[in-house]
């Protein structure tokens, strides 16, 4: 089920308190601007008319993976669904953002109220930022028009089809799945902690449970399990 506003502050907002007043599963709330968008590490998502702006309710049952892999499954289902429309154009970057030539197409934001998790997804399919330290982009810079609405009856479908895989048959093909569309192993990147500290490394895989693997100069290997990540 789809509801959608034209105003809000955010749909993550709104969708955790939906949540907490008893919402269910599959719900998808979607806003076409919205005032107060919240992205990853505190930061702010201008969010002007033109780009999707949607999040999605999961209900965490005893037997789910850790609730942190859905990011790896919002992930692979978002790069599905912008395929569909730009093919082969876009690579994922851990854990869930999608570049196109290493600029930003579009950002995931988990949130958690116990058993909720509330998936939020951004994506730039009319604007993007001008932001000099983190390049973005959008479908309309890539040459494609595509409406908000359009996209989320795509990725509603698809993220569901992703969901039941993450149930049924556990994060495996997920993580397959992600690393196929993912920079190569070998890739050289930053990842920067919450509290500011920098650490370079080589791309390593990731294990089992979604955390990102850096190989390091001295040949050490770092597991990250939380970071803002910059392809070198
Ligand atoms: O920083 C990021 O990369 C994540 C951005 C997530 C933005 C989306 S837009 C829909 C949902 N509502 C929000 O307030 N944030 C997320």
């Amino acid at each position: 089920m789809v509801r959608t506003v034209a105003d809000t502050g955010s749909t993550n907002a709104d969708l955790l308190a939906l949540a907490q007043a008893g919402a269910g599963e599959g719900m998808w709330l979607r806003a076409d601007r919205q005032s107060a968008g919240r992205g990853r590490q505190g930061r702010d998502w201008a969010s002007p008319a033109g780009n999707l702006y949607a999040s999605v309710l999961v209900r965490l049952r005893p037997s789910d993976p850790a609730a942190a892999t859905l990011a790896l499954v919002a992930a692979v289902a978002l790069d599905e669904t912008v395929g569909t429309f730009l093919p082969d154009r876009a690579r994922l970057k851990w854990p869930n953002d999608l570049l196109i030539d290493g600029a930003k197409l579009s950002g995931i934001l988990l949130e958690r109220a116990a058993d909720a998790v509330v998936i939020g997804i951004g994506v730039n399919l009319a604007h993007h930022p001008d932001l000099p330290d983190r390049p973005a982009t959008s479908f309309s810079a890539a040459g494609v028009a595509v409406e908000p609405a359009m996209f989320l009856d795509v990725l509603a479908e698809i993220f569901s089809r992703w969901l039941s895989r993450w149930r049924g048959e556990g994060l495996a093909p997920i993580r397959a799945r992600w690393l196929e569309r993912a920079h190569p192993i070998g890739t050289a990147l930053t990842a920067r902690l919450s509290d500011g500290t920098a650490i370079d490394g080589l791309f390593d895989g990731l294990d089992p449970d979604g955390a990102l693997n850096l190989r390091l100069a001295s040949g050490e290997r770092r597991v990250i399990h939380a970071a803002d990540v910059f392809l070198l």
